[in-house]
């Protein structure tokens, strides 16, 4: 409805900051470290967006929807919209910046992530979710590329482009990788938040194996049939208890899928879960 029209904050322009390094490119422009001039002075992200991408790309409503939705979302690992305003060409969006950068470019330096390091960012993820879920809003679109690291190491979900408020029926054709698809997308049907939690378990492999576990690099064919199959195969160096996780989240009947707060309590997760998180042991 044009009432939810989102509005420009009103007072910023690229007026309002000193430009720093580049930090890389987002899908429909670049991104740069900024600072506030005004005192206190900020540190923030700013992504272009090229007005004429988002529209070649047929994408502004998506765009206008990523905005609301980052907009009203205030948690710990989700990186933080601040506002955003436009020029003629561009819309420049001013966002948290996440001092450890890009989690995929981590993983593909390491190959794979200990099961620490692993558990720890499937905490902060499931965590995350729970809240967003608590928001009526999907994700639809978690995978390593989306995930960025705070200062102190900390999981940041880093961009809501296809995000929903559940449930949704995906219109636009999908582009970018399948292996994060749940069945019932891939078959095109209905679907609702429990996508995330098959993502979530999709996503879990991948940190501690490398790849993701339907992955056929040959043939998109055959990675739908895979996933339709849940044609998994655990590698032996994997432990039986993040097996038991991720088994329990790639399940073909969303019903069936183990909800984000079982999740949090799964023996895999609070065995590393870092001493004094957790607020039961008092
Ligand atoms: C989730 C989304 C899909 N992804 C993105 O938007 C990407 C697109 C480009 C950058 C990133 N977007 C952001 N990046 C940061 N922080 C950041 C990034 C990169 C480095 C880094 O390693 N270098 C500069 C290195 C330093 C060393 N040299 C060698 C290589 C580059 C360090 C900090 N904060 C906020 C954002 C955000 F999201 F707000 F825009």
């Amino acid at each position: 409805s044009s009432m939810s029209r989102t509005y420009p904050t009103q007072e910023w322009s690229l007026h309002s900051f000193d430009i720093g390094r580049p930090l890389g490119k987002g899908k429909f422009g670049r991104v740069y470290m900024v600072r506030t001039k005004t005192t206190p002075k900020y540190i923030l992200a700013l992504k272009t967006l090229y007005k004429s991408e988002l529209v070649a790309n047929k994408v502004e409503k998506q765009t206008r929807r990523e905005i609301e939705i980052q907009q009203n979302l205030r948690h710990p690992h989700i990186l933080r919209l601040y506002g955003f305003f436009h020029d003629e060409k561009r819309i420049f969006l001013m966002l948290e910046f996440a001092g450890k950068g890009e989690l995929y470019k981590q993983l593909s330096k390491v190959g794979s992530f200990s099961e620490k390091r692993s558990a720890r960012y499937i905490d902060q993820m499931a965590d995350a979710l729970i809240y967003l879920h608590g928001k009526h809003v999907i994700h639809r679109d978690i995978k390593p590329e989306n995930l960025l690291l705070g200062i102190n190491g900390e999981l940041k979900i880093g961009d809501f482009g296809w995000s929903v408020h559940a449930p949704g029926l995906r219109r636009m054709t999908l582009c970018g990788t399948l292996d994060y698809l749940p069945p019932e997308m891939v078959e095109g049907k209905e679907h609702n938040e429990k996508v995330d939690y098959w993502a979530l378990g999709v996503l879990t492999y991948e940190f501690m194996i490398g790849a993701p576990p339907f992955e056929d690099r040959g043939s998109v064919n055959n990675t739908y049939r895979r996933i339709a199959r849940v044609d998994l195969k655990f590698p032996s160096t994997i432990s039986a208890e993040a097996k038991d996780l991720i088994s329990k989240l790639l399940q073909y009947d969303p019903r069936q899928r183990l909800p984000l707060t079982d999740v949090l309590r799964h023996p895999w997760i609070v065995k590393y879960r870092p001493k004094g998180n957790n607020a039961r042991e008092g």
